[in-house]
């Protein structure tokens, strides 16, 4: 049996859902399907959720926004009307947009997933539907096998044990086609809680860990993962097959065409992965395994990059000597709620590198005055607006001269590096770059190696 993915550039509209039928019919062990809601595509200019989520701040001030709401529920009618679905079926899918505005909710923020989890949980019921007027023996299930765990702070935190308990007494009988939405699951009060943003391709994972598939096919909108992010270099190398570490590497960094957290259930579970293109679904894709399976590895299989990210770095005289000092600056971080991503240090000095997204200028300055206080350094210095290059292949493990080839070509291009850390994973090299060298500094190691 095969769990298959399909992100919502591939259900954005009739025509795509008419290949995602297809695609489900070609191969009978492809039974149970997880579903995205309603995304982008050459025609759809919004993906749903983002509707959702909008339609759910004009909730919440108390004025909703009917016009939204209308247009959302066009969304639908327009998969609906490609297909011989009747007014009264479609009737039962929209009417639950209805209800949106008329139910209580704990807090804002279970409100917001509720909203948004309904373009995920409609579109599932309306894949279902279509597939039934299609002969095929399809059943919508409501993932109440996926299991939250919401927290006193409001957070949902994934509960995978709880979640596989659940689906180890789900029965897949034959020739039966399961059609799950993505995305979401229930907390322990039996209340909808979601993943973060492209969380359906977690809800592929776990099925695929739980129900013991043989492959987790991911469906989206292009015929590989490529070398580099194709928004950045055109035209990529594609990446033929990777291991599990390598693919989790490249999507925390920065590859957002798969969720980075989606790989852990496939390695509890053993289960390989093949990203798929819905619109050539002929083409090879690209595989996710174990790396003892990759028959060969090359140096560098793939370059990601994420932006905004900050850099404070701290010099002491013997600060390796002060026990306290790296837990005083954790603890300062917790309480303004930023988490480190990179942390090298020497025997003087300690670096700690952070995504600075979500924080304001002034939250920023608050927090560097706070250490500054606190911690008494003798040099503290901010570098703001980095981005992180993660240079990742399993071809690098134990070899010398990694290093050195990837930061040779950025010497040659006179691009100054701020920063690298070749620390635990030994799968992957951490370069920091200014913002405005990024492209180019990716480009100059991607020409290096695959040019
Ligand atoms: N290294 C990469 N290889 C291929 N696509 C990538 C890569 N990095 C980012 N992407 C982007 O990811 C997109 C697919 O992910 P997403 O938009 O979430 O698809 P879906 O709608 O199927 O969930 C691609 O169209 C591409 O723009
Ligand atoms: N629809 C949700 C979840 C998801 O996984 O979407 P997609 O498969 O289109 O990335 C989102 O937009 O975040």
């Amino acid at each position: 049996m095969k769990v298959i993915k399909f992100g919502g550039s591939s259900l954005a509209n009739g025509q795509q859902f008419e290949r995602v039928v297809n695609i489900i019919r070609e191969d009978s062990q492809r039974q149970v399907v997880v579903t995205s809601a309603p995304g982008k595509s050459a025609t759809e200019s919004v993906k749903v959720t983002d509707m959702l989520l909008q339609y759910a701040e004009s909730c919440i001030s108390g004025h909703p926004d009917e016009q939204l709401l209308k247009a959302i529920k066009v969304r639908y009618r327009q998969i609906a009307d490609s297909f011989d679905v009747s007014e009264a079926d479609l009737a039962t899918i929209t009417d639950q947009l209805d209800a949106l505005n008329q139910a209580h909710y704990p807090s804002y923020r279970q409100l917001r997933e509720y909203f948004a989890a309904h373009g995920e949980l409609l579109n599932a019921q309306l894949l279902a539907l279509i597939l039934q007027s299609q002969g095929v023996p399809a059943r919508f299930v409501l993932p109440t096998q996926i299991r939250f765990e919401s927290k006193k702070n409001d957070e949902a935190v994934f509960d995978e044990e709880k979640s596989l308990d659940r689906l180890a007494t789900f029965p897949v009988e034959k020739d039966v086609v399961y059609v799950f939405p993505g995305f979401f699951g229930f907390d322990q009060h039996n209340r909808i809680r979601t993943f973060s943003r492209g969380g359906s391709d977690i809800t592929g994972a776990i099925l695929a860990e739980g129900l013991q598939a043989s492959l987790y096919e991911n469906f989206t909108d292009v015929s590989a993962i490529a070398t580099v992010d194709p928004n950045v270099i055109a035209n990529p190398e594609p990446i033929k097959a990777m291991s599990y570490s390598e693919m989790r590497e490249l999507s925390y960094a920065g590859f957002n065409v798969f969720h980075d957290e989606a790989i852990i259930p496939a390695i509890h579970g053993q289960v390989p992965i093949c990203v798929k293109n819905t619109n050539d679904p002929d083409a090879l894709g690209t595989w996710i395994g174990p790396a003892s399976q990759l028959k060969d590895s090359r140096n560098i299989t793939g370059i990601a990059c994420t932006k905004h990210f900050a850099a404070l770095y701290l010099h002491r005289y013997l600060l390796n000597r002060d026990s306290q000092f790296t837990r005083r600056l954790l603890a300062l971080m917790a309480d303004y709620k930023i988490s480190y991503e990179h942390m090298p240090s020497g025997i003087d000095d300690l670096t700690v590198i952070f995504n600075r997204e979500n924080l304001s200028e002034k939250q920023l300055q608050e927090f560097v005055q706070a250490v500054r206080q606190e911690l008494a350094p003798d040099i503290i210095r901010l570098h703001d607006q980095l981005a992180i290059i993660m240079v990742v292949g399993q071809g690098m493990k134990n070899r010398s001269g990694a290093l050195e080839q990837i930061i040779a070509p950025l010497a040659k291009e006179k691009i100054s590096l701020q920063m690298v850390n070749q620390g635990a994973s030994e799968i992957a090299i951490m370069l920091a770059v200014d913002e405005e060298d990024a492209k180019r500094a990716i480009k100059a190691i991607y020409d290096s190696e695959f040019a």
